[in-house]
Formats: structure tokens, C-alpha cells, sequence
């Protein structure tokens, strides 16, 4: 749907949408909001003309907003506000959609992410379908109100995303008792997001999960990079050193992402190099299976861009060159290897994920054409042969930090 114009189609989708009434509310504090919003949009329509002919529909638009609003992502997946489109908002969801929605200003685009056969219904995922079992539950119940059934959800807490680095009775006694200590002050064993099950151990660790996940979710807003860095890093010490989150557990994989993304902004870009690249080999490949998942081909372009950054700040008089960059040029490493084969690929995976049309296919397929055109002809066999192992070389980089 284009911002910009509503035709009589869309209006009438609009109209048709559903709307959550008051008493699917079941928090005071939801009901409140609710009718304050009510209260507030009413008001404002009042003073542009108190006599308006959608005065008594506010309350339908307010619970047609609650029902069906997604969060916009950016084609970089920056969130970016809410939407509420009627074609995005008819697709039920489902914690193994078979599509997606990206927002390509001004467009919003529903995107495949299996073959769909006619008549086959369509579902995306309102919540992050990597995220535990039990959290997605109640994200859905609280936000969306219903139980998902979804062949994820069927499998309850065999699910992988479930999957523990050890048994939970495991769980080092130093960590138990942190765990207790916080809870008699915070209470995170309460939050149905945290559940894990009723036993000590569940109950343990459930608060452990409950706190990184507490303290996760303000550093997004978080303007200060090294506040942000320095929370981030508390988290990923607590994943590490309690030894019970494997690296594809959440939040443990997002941390990762959003501190190599904060650690470029400092220019730390080698340190930033090896954390994409342990998202890229060992991470993303299990959460996002399909090669051309969104969120793996920004992962995959973010990497490819660093590399070209990274290999050209010598030359760039604009930029300081990482000292951890000049120490893998001192080595030896050739980042034409890694770049060029991360961008052919991405050239053709990223058509798939974002469309021929989009930004970001525009921005990978300018850029992979300037690498090639620097490579120049003659060279380009030599770096697909790769005869000295850099993409080796680049593998181990997952290995270099926790
Ligand atoms: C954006 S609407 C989706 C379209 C919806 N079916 C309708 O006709 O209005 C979101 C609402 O649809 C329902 N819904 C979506 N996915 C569902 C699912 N997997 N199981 C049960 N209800 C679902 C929930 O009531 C939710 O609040």
C-alpha cells in the first residue's frame, strides 16, 4: 500500500477489519489505556469539529488498532512505529510463518518465505519466532490475545529454541543464589514470559532468563554506546559464565548483534568483524534456515559492508584504521576473498528476501558491482579459486571470541 493514497479498496479493508472490545482487556492497567485513548482521540476530534460523523467510531478504531497493528521494520529491520494495513493485517500468525513484512517506504511488501500453494493461507510472525516457547505465548496472549497453536508451539518446549547448554539442574549453586537473591527483589519468576516450569531448577533459571531479558530490552534506546556496550556485555557474561545458554539461544543471539553493530559506531571494527562473523557461521544458520531470510541477508550485508569498510580504510583519509584491522593486514588476510564470495551470493539471496525493487537489492548490486569492477576480470577466477584458504582463514574468525 502506497502512504501516500487510500483507494476505496483499502478504505472499505479498513472498515472490515475486526476490533479487540473492552472485555478482552484483562489488566486494569490495559482497560485504562484503552479508554484513555478513547478519551484522548475523542477530544481531539472534538476541537477540529465536534460534530464529526466518525465521533462514535473511535472507540471501534481504537480496538481495530489493538487488534491489528504490526511493528514496521525498515528494510534493515530497524523498527520504525506501528502500522495497521489492511491487506498486512488480514495474515494470521504463525511462530513458523511462510511469509514476512518489510516496510520499503512508502511501501509495505508481504514477501514469501516458503512456497505457498493457491489457496494455502498465508501467516507471518507478529513476535520474534526465535525467542523461547513460553515467551512467544505470552507475548501473543498479551499483545494479540489469542493461544497460538502453530507447529512450533505444538512441540511446546521441545521446540530448539527451548534447547539449554546443559540440564538445568546443572546450574552452578553461585548462579542459583544470585537467582534467589534478585527475585526477592524483582519477582521475575512471576512473569508468565519467564516461565520455564515448577521445579527449583526451572524456577532458577527462569529468573536468570527473566533478568537478561529485563535488562535487554532498554538498551535499544539506549543513546550512549559505551552505557550500552557495557550493559550489553553484562548479559553476555551472564549467558557465558553460567555456562547454560548455547549461542543460538535468545537473547543471547541478539545481544550479539546489537553489540557489534554498537562497536562499530566506535570504530572497534575487527572486534565488531569477528562477533558478525560468529553470527553469520555458527548462529543465523540455525535460527533463520532459509538462506534468503530477511533478517540473515541484513545480518549477511552488514558483515559485507564492514569488510569493504575495513579493507579500504587504509586508503581512506576520511577514516583511522582499526588497530585490530592493520593487525589482519600484517597477517596477511586478503578481504577481497571474503568479500567478493558474501556479495555474489548475497546478490542473488537478497532479491528473494527483499524483492528486485527494493533499496537494499539496489544498494547490494551497486556495490557488488563496484568490488567487481575493482577485482577487474583477470583477477576475479584467482579469488574464486582462492588459492592461499582466506575463506578458511575468515571461518575461524567465529572462533575467535565467547
Ligand atoms: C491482525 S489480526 C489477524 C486477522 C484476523 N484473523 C482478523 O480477521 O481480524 C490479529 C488477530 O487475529 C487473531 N489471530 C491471529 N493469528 C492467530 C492464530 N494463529 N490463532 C488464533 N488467532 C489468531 C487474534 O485474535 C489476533 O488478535
Amino acid at each position: 500500500m502506497n502512504s501516500d493514497s487510500v483507494s476505496e479498496e483499502e478504505k472499505a479493508g479498513m472498515h472490515r477489519l475486526e476490533a479487540h472490545d473492552p472485555s478482552t482487556l484483562a489488566k486494569p492497567q490495559d482497560l485504562m489505556q484503552y479508554e484513555m485513548t478513547i478519551a484522548s482521540a475523542s477530544d481531539l476530534l472534538a476541537r477540529i469539529n465536534p460534530d464529526h460523523p466518525e465521533m462514535s467510531r473511535i472507540p471501534k478504531y481504537v480496538g481495530q488498532i489493538l487488534r491489528n497493528s504490526l511493528t514496521l521494520i525498515t528494510p534493515t529491520l530497524d523498527p520504525i512505529g506501528v502500522a495497521t494495513d489492511p491487506l498486512a493485517c488480514s495474515a494470521n500468525h504463525s511462530c513458523e510463518p511462510n511469509a514476512s513484512v518489510l516496510f520499503d517506504a512508502p511501501k509495505l511488501t508481504m514477501r514469501s518465505l516458503a512456497p505457498i500453494k493457491k489457496g494455502e493461507e498465508v501467516f507471518i510472525s507478529y513476535v520474534d519466532n526465535t525467542d523461547p516457547f513460553y515467551r512467544r505465548q505470552a507475548l501473543l496472549r498479551l499483545r494479540y490475545r489469542f493461544e497460538c497453536k502453530c507447529s512450533k508451539c505444538q512441540l511446546g518446549i521441545d521446540g530448539r529454541e527451548n534447547a539449554w547448554a546443559k540440564p538445568l539442574e546443572n546450574l552452578a549453586p553461585k548462579w542459583a543464589s544470585l537467582a534467589r537473591d534478585m527475585d526477592s527483589t524483582e519477582n521475575y519468576s512471576a512473569g508468565p514470559e519467564n516461565y520455564l516450569g515448577e521445579s527449583k531448577a526451572e524456577v532458577d533459571m527462569s529468573i536468570l532468563q527473566g533478568s537478561v531479558y529485563h535488562d535487554y530490552e532498554p538498551i535499544r534506546q539506549q543513546k550512549d554506546n559505551n552505557l550500552a556496550i557495557e550493559a550489553l556485555e553484562k548479559i553476555m557474561r551472564t549467558c557465558k559464565q553460567s555456562e547454560m545458554w548455547p549461542i543460538t539461544r535468545q537473547p543471547y543471539a541478539n545481544v550479539r548483534v546489537d553489540i557489534a553493530s554498537r562497536m562499530l559506531d566506535q570504530n572497534r571494527v575487527a572486534l565488531a568483524l569477528f562477533q558478525m562473523a560468529k553470527t553469520y557461521f555458527l548462529i543465523d544458520p540455525i535460527l533463520y534456515p532459509q538462506d534468503f531470510h530477511p533478517v540473515r541477508v541484513v545480518h549477511t550485508w552488514n558483515l559485507a559492508k564492514t569488510l569493504v569498510q575495513a579493507y579500504s580504510s587504509p586508503n581512506d583519509p576520511s577514516q583511522t584504521v582499526d588497530p585490530g584491522v592493520e593487525q589482519l593486514f600484517q597477517r596477511g588476510f586478503d578481504f577481497v576473498v571474503p568479500v567478493w564470495k558474501l556479495l555474489k551470493k548475497l546478490s542473488v539471496d537478497v532479491v528473494k528476501s527483499h524483492g528486485a525493487r527494493s533499496r537494499l537489492t539496489f544498494m547490494v548490486h551497486t556495490l557488488t558491482e563496484q568490488v567487481k569492477d575493482g577485482i577487474g576480470m583477470q583477477n576475479l577466477v584467482q579469488i574464486e579459486r582462492d588459492p592461499l584458504g582466506m575463506w578458511r582463514e575468515f571461518e575461524k574468525w567465529a572462533h575467535y571470541l565467547e
